[in-house]
């Protein structure tokens, strides 16, 4: 284990059991719409849980990435600036947003809404970890990997100052170390 962490709060075997019966469910769901989605990563921490996930999708679906950032500052909360567009136009598909963690909500919430305005037929989403202490605006994942207790969580894609993203668990991060 990381000296950093004081637990490990999910196994990477767990995280790759879980991936599988996501991907499972998410094949029969999608073959029975007929459809295939439009993955949809946010960069930087959807990358590791979307590489194991797309491994148990069991159709021709594509994937594609977009990275946003909050505004700070006098911007109000809530509001996100896109840092990374998606390289193709989503008028009339289907898109399966992929997250590390559902926490305040606001992230999701706002990239929901603005590719539901850029026509998106139906936006879905597929989170690792949920936090549901901590939301702030009324949003919920599709699918849900794990639920987390309201702790500072690290890797598979979770970072603390862009460190720890690519332990092959999560866990907590030591409280010295986030305070
Ligand atoms: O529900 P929320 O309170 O909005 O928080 C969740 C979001 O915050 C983190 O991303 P961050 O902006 O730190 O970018 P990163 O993925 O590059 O770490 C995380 O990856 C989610 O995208
Ligand atoms: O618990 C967390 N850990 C890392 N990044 C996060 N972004 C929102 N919540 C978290
Ligand atoms: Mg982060």
């Amino acid at each position: 284990m990381h000296k950093d962490v004081k637990k490990i709060l999910i196994s990477e075997e767990e995280i790759v059991k879980r991936c599988e019966e996501l991907g499972r469910q998410i094949t029969a769901d999608y073959e029975a719409k007929q459809e295939a989605p439009l993955l949809v990563g946010l960069l930087k921490g959807s990358v590791p849980f979307l590489a194991e996930l797309i491994k148990h999708i069991d159709m021709d679906i594509m994937f594609d990435f977009m990275d946003v950032s909050s505004y700070e500052g006098t911007q109000s909360v809530g509001n996100i600036r896109v840092i990374k567009d998606l390289d193709s136009s989503i008028n009339g598909v289907s898109i399966l947003l992929v997250e590390d963690i559902v926490d305040t909500g606001r992230t999701l919430a706002e990239v929901k809404r603005m590719l539901l305005n850029k026509g998106a037929k139906e936006v879905k989403i597929v989170s690792l970890l949920d936090k549901p202490q901590r939301r702030v605006v009324d949003i919920s994942a599709d699918y849900v990997g794990f639920a987390v207790p309201n702790e500072f969580v690290i890797g598979y894609g979770l970072d603390f100052d862009q460190k720890y993203r690519n332990l092959p668990y999560v866990g907590v991060l030591k409280d010295e170390l986030y305070e």
